[in-house]
C-alpha cells in the first residue's frame, strides 16, 4: 500500500483529500449559507434545493468525467497493469492490492482479475479501499474546474473569508470547465465565462465603478443573472451526471461486494486448500520422516546383518579353521596312535614269535626233560618192582611158612573143630527146642493185642462220649450265658469317657470323676457347669450316673471289645444283636466303633474264626454283610457303587414273618475270608458322608449301619440258627447352636437331631410296653409283639404304639431294637469342658435308655 502511495502523484493525492475533506464538510445549511453568501441575500438560491449530493466532491469529477468521456480515466494503480491491453473503460484490479477487512492475507501470487467499469468516482475508489493513480499523460484532476471552483469565483471579495477558502461549499463550480482557474482575484466581478468575458460589451466598452470615488467595479445584475442562470443548468447538468455517477458507483459497489464475497469465498475456500496442503504437507513431512526412520533403520539393519554375516563368516571361518585344525591334530594323533599300534603289533608279533621259540624250546627240554624223568621214573619202578618182587618171594616165603604153621594150626583146630561141631550139635538142638517155644508164646501175645485194642476202642468211645459231653457243655455254657445276659437285660449300656485329643491340650476339662470300686467301674459323676442362680450366687451341679460298665480314658477298644465279645457270640448263636455308639460329634464313635481296631472288625474278625473253629463240631455259617448309611432321612449303599443316575434309592422292607429285615438294591457280599472283611470297612469308610463343623473337623454326617445277617447248620445235630449283628456308628449329636452349622450342613443336623429323638421314642415306647406287659402279668416277650401287620408302627403286647416309622433309622433297626435283640449302647463322652452340657444331655439320655427294661431276648431261629 505505501508502495502505491508513493508512486501516486502529489497531484492527484491532493485533489483526492481536497475531496474527500470536502465531502466530509459538505451539508446542505453550510450549501445554502453558503450559496447566500456568494450571490448575495437577495438572490434566491437555486430551486435544485441543494441538497447534500449537490455538495459531493464526486460531481466535480463526474463533471470532468462528462467532459472527457472519450478520454481515458484515471486507472487504478492495478488497473494499469492490464488496462492498456484491455482498452479504456475496462481495468485489471489487483487483488493482493486490496485492503480486506477481516486482515486475511490474499494469496501472493494468485493475483484474481476481474473485469469491471471502474468507478468515475475518486471516494467509492477511497471507500473500497483502492487507490487510483491517474493515468500518465492525462489532466491532472486539480487543475479541472469544478463547481466550487466556478462558485469560488463568485464570492464577493477578500472581506468574506469563506469565500477564500478552498475547501468551502460556497466554492460553487465556475460553468465553464474551460476555464483555467487562475489566482483568486479580489474584485466583485465574477469570473468572466468564456463567451462572455470574450464578448462582454460593457467591459470593452466602458467600465462602471460602484461610485464615483471607488475603483471597485460595479456588476452588471443582468449579466450575472445571466451567469447564474447558466450556472444553475450547469449544476443541474452536474447534479443529474452526478446522480448517474452515483447510481454506477452503487452499481459498482455492489459489484465490489459480490467480488468482495467471492474474494472472501475463495479466500475461504483458499484457506482450506491452504489448511488441506498443510494437512498434506504435515503428513507428507511426517511420511518423508517415517520413510527416513525406516530408511534408516532399514540402513541400521542391514548394517547389523553386515555385521552378522561378517561375524558369522568369522565364526564360520574360525570354526572351519579349528576343525581344519582339530582334523589336522587329529589325523596326528590317529597317524601316531596308527603308528604306536604298528609298533606295539610288531612288538607283541615279536614279542609272541620269542615266546613261541622259546615255549617250543621249552616244549622240547620239557620233552627230554619228561623223558628223562620218565626213563628215571622206569627204572625206578623197575627197580620197585625188582624189590617188589624180592620182597613178595619174602613174604611168599614168609607166607609159606606161616601156612605151613597155620596148616599145622588147621590140622589142630580140625581136631578141636570135630569137638566143636559135636557142641554145636547139641546147642543147635538147644535152640530148636528154644523156638519151638517161642512159638508156642506168640499166641499169647496175640490176644493181649486183640485185649489193647479192645482197651484203644473203648478209649475212643469214651473220647467220643466227652466230646458230646463237652458239645453239651459248650451248649450249656451258652445257655447259661445267654441267660445271664437275658437276666442282664436286653439292653444295656456302656460308657466310655475318651482322653482329650493332643490338639485340644490348651481346652479345659471338665470336672469328671470316675469312683473307684473293686468291681468293673460302673459309676459316673459329671460336674456340671457354673450357674448363677436369681440371687446371683454361682452353683455347680454334680450330675451322678450309673451304667452297666463305665470305661475311664485311660481303657483301649482291646478292653472294650472283651467285655462285648461275649455280645458278639450271641448273633452266632442265632440272635440279633445291636451294638450303637451314641454321643456328641468328636466324643469318639467312629473311634470306638469304625476304626481300624474299632469294635466292627473286631467282632467280624471274631465271628469269622468262631465260625471257623464252630465247623469242627459241625457249623457251617454264611455270614452276609451289607453297609449301609442313614443321611438325611435317605438310605446310601456303602459297598455299591453309584448307577449312571445317581445313587440309587433303596427301601426298607419288613417280613414280619420271619422277622426279617431287607433293603431293595443293596449290596450284600459274602464274607468268606478274612481280608474280605477287612476291605469292605475300608471301602464303606471312605464312602460315608462326612464334613467338618466348628464342633469337629471330620464329622460323621450319617448314620451307618452295618449289617451281617449269620445262618448257621450243623450238619451233625441238623440244628440250625440264624441271627444278626447290627453294629450302628450314630452321628454326632449335637446342639445348632454350638455347631454354627448352615444350609446343607444345618438341614443335616435337623435330621441327626430328629432321627436320634426316634430313637430314644423308640426305646422309651419299648420300655413302656414293657413295663405294661410285664404289669399286666403277661408272659415272655414276643418279638413279634413289637411290631403291627404290617404297618411298620410297632404296638407290644401292652398294646402301646412303637414309633418306628418315625425315622429311617428305627425303622431299618425295627426287629434289632426290642424283644428279641440283644442291643448294647454305648455312650461316648468327650472331657472337655465345652462340651459339658452336651455330656449331660448324653448322659442323661443314656441314663434313661439303661433304666428302660424291654422284655428277654429270645432266639430268631431255633438251634
Ligand atoms: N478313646 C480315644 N482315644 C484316642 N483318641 C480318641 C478316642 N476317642 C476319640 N478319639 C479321637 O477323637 C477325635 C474324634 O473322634 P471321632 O471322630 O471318633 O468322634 P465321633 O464321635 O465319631 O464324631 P462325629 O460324630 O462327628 O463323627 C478323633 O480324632 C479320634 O481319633
Amino acid at each position: 500500500m505505501s508502495s502505491t502511495h508513493s508512486r501516486t502523484p502529489s497531484s492527484f493525492s491532493q485533489s483526492h483529500r481536497s475531496n474527500s475533506q470536502y465531502s466530509r464538510n459538505t451539508s446542505s445549511s453550510t450549501t445554502a449559507s453558503a450559496f447566500s453568501a456568494s450571490v448575495g441575500s437577495g438572490i434566491r438560491p437555486p430551486s435544485i434545493h441543494a441538497s447534500s449530493n449537490l455538495a459531493r466532491p464526486k460531481s466535480s469529477l463526474a463533471k470532468e468525467r462528462a467532459t472527457r468521456m472519450a478520454d481515458s480515466r484515471p486507472a487504478t494503480s492495478l488497473g494499469t497493469r492490464g488496462g492498456n491491453q484491455e482498452g479504456p473503460n475496462k481495468r485489471m484490479v489487483s487483488i493482493s492490492n486490496l485492503s480486506l477487512p477481516f486482515g486475511a492475507r490474499a494469496p501472493v501470487n494468485g493475483s484474481v482479475c476481474i473485469q469491471k467499469r471502474l468507478p468515475r468516482s475518486f471516494s467509492t475508489n477511497k471507500a473500497l479501499g483502492l487507490h487510483v493513480r491517474p493515468v500518465p499523460g492525462k489532466r491532472d484532476l486539480s487543475s479541472t474546474s469544478s463547481i466550487t471552483n466556478g462558485l469560488a469565483d463568485l464570492s464577493l471579495g477578500p472581506e468574506t473569508p469563506k469565500a477564500k477558502q478552498p475547501d468551502s461549499p460556497s466554492r460553487i463550480p465556475r460553468p465553464s470547465p474551460c476555464t483555467p482557474s487562475g489566482p483568486e482575484k479580489h474584485h466583485f466581478a465574477p469570473q468572466p465565462f468564456p463567451k462572455l468575458t470574450a464578448t462582454s460589451p460593457r467591459k470593452k466598452q466602458k467600465e462602471v465603478f460602484l461610485t464615483k470615488y471607488s475603483d471597485l467595479e460595479a456588476w452588471d445584475p443582468e449579466e450575472q443573472y445571466g451567469n447564474m442562470e447558466r450556472m444553475y443548468e450547469d449544476v443541474c447538468r452536474h447534479y443529474k451526471q452526478a446522480m448517474e455517477d452515483n447510481v454506477e458507483a452503487k452499481e459498482v459497489n455492489t459489484s465490489y461486494k459480490s467480488t468482495i464475497a467471492n474474494l472472501e469465498q475463495e479466500r475461504k475456500d483458499l484457506t482450506e486448500a491452504m489448511i488441506a496442503l498443510r494437512c498434506e504437507l504435515e503428513t507428507t513431512k511426517y511420511r518423508l520422516e517415517a520413510a527416513e526412520r525406516s530408511n534408516h533403520e532399514l540402513k541400521r539393519d542391514n548394517e547389523e546383518e553386515v555385521e552378522d554375516l561378517k561375524r558369522q563368516h568369522r565364526i564360520d571361518s574360525e570354526s572351519i579353521r579349528q576343525s581344519h585344525r582339530e582334523d589336522m591334530d587329529r589325523l596326528k594323533a590317529d597317524h601316531r596312535e596308527e603308528i604306536r599300534d604298528l609298533k606295539r603289533r610288531l612288538e607283541e608279533e615279536l614279542e609272541s614269535e620269542r615266546s613261541q621259540r622259546l615255549q617250543a624250546l621249552a616244549q622240547v627240554s620239557t620233552q627230554g626233560a619228561l623223558e628223562k624223568q620218565r626213563h628215571e621214573m622206569d627204572l625206578q619202578t623197575k627197580d620197585q618192582e625188582i624189590r617188589t618182587i624180592s620182597m613178595e618171594v619174602e613174604r611168599l616165603k614168609v607166607d609159606l611158612e606161616r601156612e605151613q604153621m597155620l596148616n599145622d594150626e588147621l590140622r589142630q583146630n580140625l581136631a578141636s573143630a570135630g569137638t566143636t561141631a559135636v557142641a554145636m550139635e547139641s546147642s543147635r538142638q538147644a535152640l530148636q527146642a528154644k523156638i519151638e517155644y517161642l512159638e508156642s508164646d506168640n499166641k499169647s501175645q496175640s490176644e493181649a493185642y486183640a485185649a489193647m485194642e479192645r482197651r484203644m476202642n473203648e478209649a475212643l468211645e469214651k473220647a467220643t462220649e466227652c466230646e458230646e459231653k463237652l458239645r453239651k457243655e459248650e451248649m450249656l455254657r451258652r445257655k447259661l450265658h445267654n441267660q445271664v445276659q437275658e437276666l442282664k437285660g436286653n439292653i444295656r449300656v456302656f460308657c466310655r469317657v475318651r482322653p482329650t485329643i493332643n490338639s485340644d491340650q490348651s481346652e479345659e476339662t471338665a470336672k469328671i470323676t470316675i469312683p473307684e470300686s473293686e468291681e468293673e467301674a460302673k459309676d459316673i459323676e459329671v460336674k456340671g457347669p457354673e450357674e448363677t442362680n436369681s440371687l446371683g450366687k454361682v452353683t455347680t451341679k454334680t450330675h451322678q450316673f450309673s451304667f452297666d460298665r463305665v470305661f475311664d480314658p485311660t481303657s483301649n477298644n482291646a478292653e472294650i471289645f472283651e467285655e462285648i465279645s461275649q455280645l458278639i457270640q450271641s448273633a452266632l448263636d442265632g440272635y440279633n444283636v445291636c451294638i450303637f455308639a451314641y454321643g456328641q460329634t468328636g466324643s469318639g464313635k467312629t473311634f470306638t466303633m469304625s476304626s481300624d481296631d474299632g469294635m466292627i472288625p473286631r467282632a467280624l474278625r471274631q465271628i469269622y474264626s468262631t465260625s471257623k473253629e464252630l465247623e469242627s463240631r459241625g457249623w457251617t455259617y454264611t455270614m452276609e454283610g451289607s453297609f449301609v448309611e442313614v443321611y438325611n432321612e435317605e438310605l446310601r449303599d456303602l459297598l455299591g457303587k453309584d448307577g449312571d443316575n445317581g445313587p440309587k434309592k433303596h427301601e426298607i422292607r419288613h417280613d414280619m414273618t420271619a422277622c426279617e429285615t431287607t433293603i431293595t438294591d443293596v449290596t450284600t457280599l459274602n464274607l468268606d475270608s478274612q481280608e474280605q472283611v477287612e476291605g469292605i470297612l475300608a471301602q464303606a469308610m471312605a464312602r460315608r458322608s462326612v464334613a467338618a463343623t466348628k464342633a469337629n473337623e471330620r464329622s460323621s454326617r450319617s448314620h451307618s449301619v452295618f449289617i451281617l445277617k449269620l445262618a448257621g447248620s450243623n450238619s451233625i445235630t441238623g440244628k440250625k440258627s440264624k441271627g444278626t449283628l447290627n453294629l450302628v456308628d450314630l452321628a454326632g449329636s449335637e446342639r445348632l447352636s454350638h455347631s454354627k452349622v448352615e444350609g446343607a450342613r444345618l438341614k443335616e443336623t435337623q435330621n441327626i437331631n430328629k432321627s436320634l429323638s426316634c430313637l430314644g421314642d423308640v426305646i422309651g415306647a419299648l420300655g413302656q410296653q414293657q413295663q405294661a406287659s410285664s404289669g399286666s402279668g403277661a408272659g415272655p416277650f414276643n418279638p413279634r409283639d413289637s411290631v403291627n401287620n404290617g404297618s411298620g408302627s410297632g404296638s407290644g403286647s401292652g398294646g402301646g404304639h412303637i414309633p418306628y416309622r418315625n425315622s429311617k433309622l428305627t425303622y431299618l433297626l425295627q426287629f434289632s431294637l426290642g424283644g428279641n435283640s440283644k442291643t448294647l449302647m454305648f455312650v461316648m463322652v468327650a472331657p472337655e469342658k465345652k462340651c459339658l452340657p452336651e455330656t449331660i444331655t448324653s448322659l442323661k439320655f443314656a441314663d434313661k435308655v439303661s433304666r428302660t427294661r424291654i422284655g428277654v431276648a429270645r432266639k430268631s431261629g431255633g438251634r
